[in-house]
């Protein structure tokens, strides 16, 4: 019988979400004939009367595989079992989203999003008796059992860039320039990038440094020759006491920042090097989707409409050994992936006499 499905993007975007909608679309309607919808801003689409949403079909996602974004917009904020009101409160409107799940007479849900958007979903899910799929996508790759997530190879690429162009003026100016990556609390990007990128220093939130350490590798370069020094950070490292270093914006949202310059003026002080700090920030999300990302989109929205037609739900698609496999979505969020401090790219930077700063 043909099926209703819902998708919906929630959570940072990143590069390739609009190929995953795409492969939806296109396996959803070629190969079984359901109807897709397309629901807009996350959750919130749910919350408009009619529900905001849109039908998809070949003709209007046509061009969708190698654009950034996502069509059908996402959002990290309105949660909606605490969903910020313009007073300063907050209130519980999950049965608001629940009823528009249900207007729109869906049969599934597709969830393109990251650990904190699947755990928001899910919750959902089951107070609603919402039948839920998810398909993990974050260039913070923290997402647990899954070895790839939607975007993550982009921003790695785009970090890697920032580093090449870096060296060269670096060089040039025999400074110490320092990259400050995201990745929220995991050094996914930073340790890939570093390594890809030829850093002299890496320093993740996994592994706590001694700024002295980090100091003497940049100074022991500088005397065989070396007159500069690339350090890429993750933007979840903390201060020399422990601290995080975040901002609050006039809205009161907290973000992380800041720890390129804190780590700058650190190595300054103590030995007088020239530094400079590039906050690579938002175009790790933006731009043309890497080829990877556009084949992990193609097949986990493949694998996923597999799942509605097999009535699987509360799974999550995963890349694991080279194919595809489903997993609960309670046991791929219940495990937040951090960089393994022992693991092979730890162990790489190691062997390539990369500084980690312990
Ligand atoms: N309307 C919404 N739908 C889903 N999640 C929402 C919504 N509004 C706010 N959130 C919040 O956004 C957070 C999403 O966190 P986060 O920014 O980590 O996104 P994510 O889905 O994990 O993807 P990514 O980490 O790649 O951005 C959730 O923890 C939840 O609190
Ligand atoms: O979109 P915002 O609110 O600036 O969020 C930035 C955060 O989102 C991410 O890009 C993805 O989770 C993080 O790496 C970063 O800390
Ligand atoms: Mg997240």
């Amino acid at each position: 019988m043909g099926k209703r499905i819902g998708i919906l993007t929630s959570g940072g975007d990143c590069a390739g979400l609009n190929a995953a909608i795409r492969a939806v679309v296109y396996h959803a309607t070629g190969t079984y004939g359901y109807e897709v919808f397309g629901i807009y801003q996350a959750t919130l689409g749910l919350l408009e009367r009619p529900p905001k949403a849109i039908e998809l079909n070949r003709t209007n996602i046509r061009g969708l595989l190698l654009t950034g974004g996502t069509i059908l917009g996402t959002t990290n904020k309105g949660d909606p079992f605490a969903y910020p009101m313009p007073d300063g409160t907050s209130i519980d409107r999950s049965e608001e989203m629940i009823e528009g799940y249900h207007q729109l007479g869906l049969d599934a849900l597709l969830v393109i999003g990251g650990d904190g958007s699947l755990a928001i979903l899910r919750k959902l899910a089951k107070q609603g008796n919402m039948n839920i799929i998810g398909i993990p996508k974050t260039i913070d790759n923290d997402i647990g059992i899954t070895e790839r997530s939607i975007g993550f190879q982009t921003a790695v690429n785009i970090a890697t860039e920032a580093l090449d162009r870096l060296q060269f003026t670096a060089a040039s100016h025999n400074r110490v320039l320092i990259l400050e990556v995201m990745g929220r609390d995991a050094g996914h990007i930073a340790i890939s990038a570093g390594i890809a990128g030829g850093a002299d220093v890496i320093l993740i939130p996994e592994i706590p440094y001694n700024i002295n350490k980090v100091c003497d590798h940049i100074v022991k370069r500088r005397d065989i020759g070396k007159n500069y020094s690339l350090v890429i950070i993750s933007e979840a490292v903390k201060t020399i006491d422990g601290g995080a270093i975040t901002n609050v914006d006039v809205l009161g949202e907290r973000r992380y920042g800041g720890i390129g310059h804190y780590i700058a003026d650190s190595i300054t002080s103590k030995i007088g090097a020239e530094t400079r700090v590039t906050v690579l920030g938002h175009t790790q999300r933006g731009g043309i989707p890497a080829a990877t990302d556009r084949l992990v989109a193609s097949t986990f929205g493949v694998a996923a409409v597999d799942l509605v037609a097999e009535d699987k739900y509360d799974y999550m698609v995963t890349w694991q050994n080279r194919q595809v496999v489903s997993v609960p979505i309670e046991d791929a969020i219940k495990h937040y992936q951090t960089v393994d401090a022992e693991g092979t790219l730890v162990k790489t930077a190691r062997g390539l006499g990369i500084c980690l700063g312990d």
